[in-house]
């Protein structure tokens, strides 16, 4: 093209990187472009590898935004926390919209790509194992599916042991004044998060006279909010299952959809539910 035939709207645009970064270096698109390995002949596997890796993707920032958030919580800056959880939460609705898409796929469409999944399953995903232990809900169980990967295992062990959000906030009110049982604050945190009745009390006082704890009652609802959001996410997850697989054995060795029904019973920040019936 001859250099006058360019519209004057792009008329300055760089066209030459032989010597300077690019999108695609700067976001090493190659890379990422590149990661795509259908095993199947079949047309629908690239929806189901780039729904997968796209859902990890966005993982990696929420355990990036959720880490900087345990940090600032554990330094008492909770505005800069505020804002990293309401980014994970949103970051969730994403990936519970996302579902959409891959209920595009039909059970035969499914059943042809099966088969060339062997034994894995998002029951092995370390990203979302680790979003479970930061938001508290262990399972020491289930990092033996990791031995395998040692530098995944070693992360997830160190996450296990690590105080979840909801600990870090347990501590905050206490920090703040408020009365919270001593065994309730050296609970040992490769467990599940256990309803406790003085932070429920903590909490109760917080949500009773808001004005005058503006902070937790803020850190509260952002609690709240994210842990709303990762319920709507499993109960897409298991709609979405039982839809295109029925009630089939997973690939990862579970019940399958049923095994997901149980999990919809979890409930990651106990006290902030209860409270609500109180007030
Ligand atoms: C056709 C689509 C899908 C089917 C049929 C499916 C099926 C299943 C089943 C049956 C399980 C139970 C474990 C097992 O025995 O395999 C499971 C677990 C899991 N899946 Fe999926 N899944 C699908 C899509 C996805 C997507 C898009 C993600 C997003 C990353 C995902 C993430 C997970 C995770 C994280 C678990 C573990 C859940 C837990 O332990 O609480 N799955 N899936
Ligand atoms: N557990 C699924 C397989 C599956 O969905 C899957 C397999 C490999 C990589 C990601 C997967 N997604 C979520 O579990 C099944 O039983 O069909």
């Amino acid at each position: 093209m001859n250099e006058n035939d360019k519209p004057a709207s792009w008329h300055g645009a760089q066209m030459d990187f032989t010597k300077s970064m690019s999108y695609g270096d700067y976001l090493a698109l190659d890379e990422v472009l590149s990661a795509q390995h259908p095993r199947s002949p079949d047309h629908n596997e690239m929806l189901f590898i780039i729904q997968h890796q796209t859902s990890e993707l966005w993982m990696k920032l929420m355990l990036h935004e959720l880490h900087a958030a345990l940090l600032r919580m554990q330094q008492d800056d909770l505005p800069p926390a505020f804002k990293m959880l309401a980014r994970v939460a949103r970051i969730m609705d994403q990936l519970v919209h996302a579902w959409d898409v891959l209920a595009t796929m039909t059970p035969p469409e499914y059943s042809a790509i099966r088969p060339y999944l062997g034994q894995s399953s998002g029951f092995q995903s370390y990203q979302y194992r680790e979003i479970e232990f930061v938001l508290g809900n262990k399972n020491a169980a289930l990092l033996s599916v990791h031995t395998a990967a040692p530098e995944n295992h070693q992360r997830l062990m160190a996450t296990l042991h690590a105080p979840s959000i909801y600990d870090e906030a347990v501590m905050l009110l206490s920090r703040q004044g408020l009365h919270i049982d001593a065994d309730r604050l050296a609970v040992d945190r490769t467990l599940p998060t256990v309803a406790n009745e003085s932070v429920k009390q903590a909490w109760l006082e917080v949500y009773r006279e808001p004005s005058k704890h503006w902070a937790l009652y803020e850190l509260a609802e952002k609690l709240v909010d994210l842990e709303t959001a990762f319920r709507f996410w499993r109960f897409r997850h298991v709609t979405t299952v039982e839809r295109i697989i029925g009630f089939k054995t997973g690939t990862g060795g579970t019940a399958g959809a049923s095994y997901l029904k149980k999990m919809l019973e979890i409930v990651l920040f106990p006290e902030l539910f209860a409270l609500r019936t109180a007030l």
